[in-house]
C-alpha cells in the first residue's frame, strides 16, 4: 500500500546544509520512494537544551512501505550520517522525523504519528506550511497553515543565496 508522508529533517552539527542535502539524495535513490515535494531550508533556533542553531526542512514522500517500515529506514540513515544520541533533544548530524502518514493516527511503542511535539515546533510548522498547507493535522482537524499562525515563528528565517552556509552562491 502506498502512503503519503510528510518528514522533518534537522541537522546542527558538522557541515548541516550538505548533510541534509545528502540525506534527501539518499532518500531519493531508495526503492519505494518517490520526492513529492521539498520546502526551502531555514535556520532556526536551537529548542531544547543549549546548542547550535539547526537547519530544519521538509519533504512529503510517496513511500510504498509501512510506516514502522519507513521509520527502520530513516533510523538507518540517521544512523549513515554518525548521529549518536547522546542527550534527548540536544544536538545531532541528522534527525529525521516521520510527521504525518495520510490521515493516520498511529499510537505503536516505537512509532506515534502525527509526531507528538509537531504541533508547538516552529521549526517544523513553517516549512510544513511551505510545502502542505491545507493538510488536515488528523488529531486537531486543523490545516497545517492554520497551526503554523499559532506557533512563534521568531528566528525561523529561509536560507538566502548569499547565505554563508550556501557553498556557492548563485550568480544569475
Ligand atoms: N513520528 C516519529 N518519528 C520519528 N521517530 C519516532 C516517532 N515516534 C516515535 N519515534 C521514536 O523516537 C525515537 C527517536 O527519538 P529521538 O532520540 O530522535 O528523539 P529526539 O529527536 O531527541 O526528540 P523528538 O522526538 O522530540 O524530535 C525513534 O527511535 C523512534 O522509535
Ligand atoms: N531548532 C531546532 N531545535 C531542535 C531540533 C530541530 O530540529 N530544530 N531538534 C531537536 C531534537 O528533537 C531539538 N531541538
Amino acid at each position: 500500500m502506498v502512503h503519503t508522508v510528510a518528514i522533518a529533517l534537522g541537522s546542527n552539527l558538522g557541515d548541516s546544509l550538505t548533510i541534509l542535502t545528502d540525506a534527501i539524495a539518499r532518500l531519493k535513490q531508495m526503492p519505494g520512494v518517490i520526492l513529492q515535494r521539498q520546502s526551502s531550508w531555514y535556520h532556526t533556533p536551537p529548542v531544547g537544551p543549549p546548542q547550535p542553531s539547526y537547519i530544519n526542512g521538509c519533504a512529503v514522500l510517496e513511500v510504498a512501505w509501512s510506516p514502522v517500515e519507513l521509520l527502520e529506514r530513516l533510523l538507518d540513515l540517521e544512523a549513515q550520517f554518525g548521529r549518536v544520541r547522546l542527550e534527548k533533544h540536544g544536538p545531532r548530524t541528522l534527525d529525521l522525523d516521520i510527521l504525518l502518514v495520510d490521515d493516520l493516527i498511529l499510537d505503536l511503542p516505537q512509532l506515534q504519528v502525527p509526531h507528538p511535539r509537531m504541533r508547538e515546533r516552529a521549526f517544523v510548522l513553517v516549512p510544513l506550511a511551505e510545502i502542505a498547507p491545507d493538510w488536515t493535522h488528523p488529531v486537531t482537524g486543523r490545516a497545517i497553515a492554520h497551526l503554523r499562525e499559532a506557533v512563534d515563528c521568531t528566528g525561523v528565517t529561509p536560507l538566502t543565496l548569499y547565505d554563508p552556509g550556501l557553498r556557492t552562491p548563485r550568480t544569475d
